[in-house]
């Protein structure tokens, strides 16, 4: 019997299975396997897996590698990144203050421990170069594709279908969608239907990560740390102007370990 010993995090609703390091030679690369941990009824149940490989460049903690629930490896998964962080500090044992390398490159994270197992992690995302408005909405790479819309009663809008028609509206390559509206308070919320997952997601980090820019973008807000309600929780962006584009963006937000398990991978 072939087992895997796995960790499952969440940030904001967002979820993941996190391998345990020494069994990701039987999981890397293997789409059916990984899309079959990661279905929600006869697997784990996740949004996207995670394998945490060691470091090989001075300087670099560790290697991040995300594959979305479809089982294919992806772009950079900002809540991954803060779970896979939580991780490398609870199981790892690394310091609070951690580099860490994804597809996207260099990546510095900053754990803060509220208590054992639950996390506010900091995630320093890519520069983002261009956000490109089109009569459609606006769109940027915040280290995976997204575009961004605003729409009003975002609490019934029919994100699934809308999501599924837009992201595929991106060509081959797809596109992340998300719908962002303000509410009474001026608080921004934000659904986001996820490529990758084909379906909407509790939260997605690099997709408020995108809504917030976006928001700046607008001129719909002055403040350079927007905090957004996602379905799963809040998730807070800082960053700064930068030609055109911004620089210095940081992710932050609550990632929790929920459980750890062993898997049979012979399982029908
Ligand atoms: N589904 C995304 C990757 C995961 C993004 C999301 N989970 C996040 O927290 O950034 C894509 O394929 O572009």
């Amino acid at each position: 019997m072939a087992t895997i010993d796995f960790f499952k995090y969440q940030g904001a609703g967002n979820d993941f299975v996190i391998v345990r390091p020494e069994f990701n030679k039987a999981v890397k690369d293997k789409t059916a396997l990984i899309e079959r941990l990661c279905d929600r009824r006869f697997g784990i149940g996740a949004d996207g897996l995670i394998l945490w490989e060691k470091g090989q460049e001075e300087g670099e903690d560790f290697q991040m590698v995300y594959y979305n629930s479809d089982g294919r490896e992806s772009t950079l998964c900002g809540n991954g990144g803060r779970c896979i962080a939580a991780f490398a500090f609870q199981v790892q044992e690394l310091p609070q203050s951690m580099q860490f390398t994804a597809i996207d490159g260099p990546h510095q994270a900053e754990v803060e421990e509220q208590s054992p197992g639950n996390y506010w992690v900091r995630l320093q995302m890519p520069d983002v170069k261009e956000v490109k408005t089109t009569n459609k909405g606006m769109w940027m790479d915040t280290g995976s594709p997204h575009h961004v819309e605003f729409v009003k009663n975002l609490a019934t809008y029919p994100v699934e279908d809308r999501g599924r028609e837009i992201r595929n509206s991106y060509g081959t390559a797809g596109s992340n969608v998300n719908f962002i509206e303000f509410d009474a308070q001026g608080e921004l919320g934000i659904r986001t239907y996820e490529r990758g997952v084909e379906g909407e997601t509790l939260a997605c980090g690099t997709g408020v990560t995108a809504a917030a820019l976006a928001a700046y973008q607008q001129g719909l807000t002055a403040k350079n740390k927007i905090g957004l309600q996602a379905q799963g929780g809040k998730l807070q962006v800082e960053f700064e102007p930068h030609e055109g584009g911004f620089k210095n963006v940081w992710l932050s937000g609550p990632a929790k370990f929920v459980f750890k398990g062993t898997i049979d991978l012979e399982k029908p």
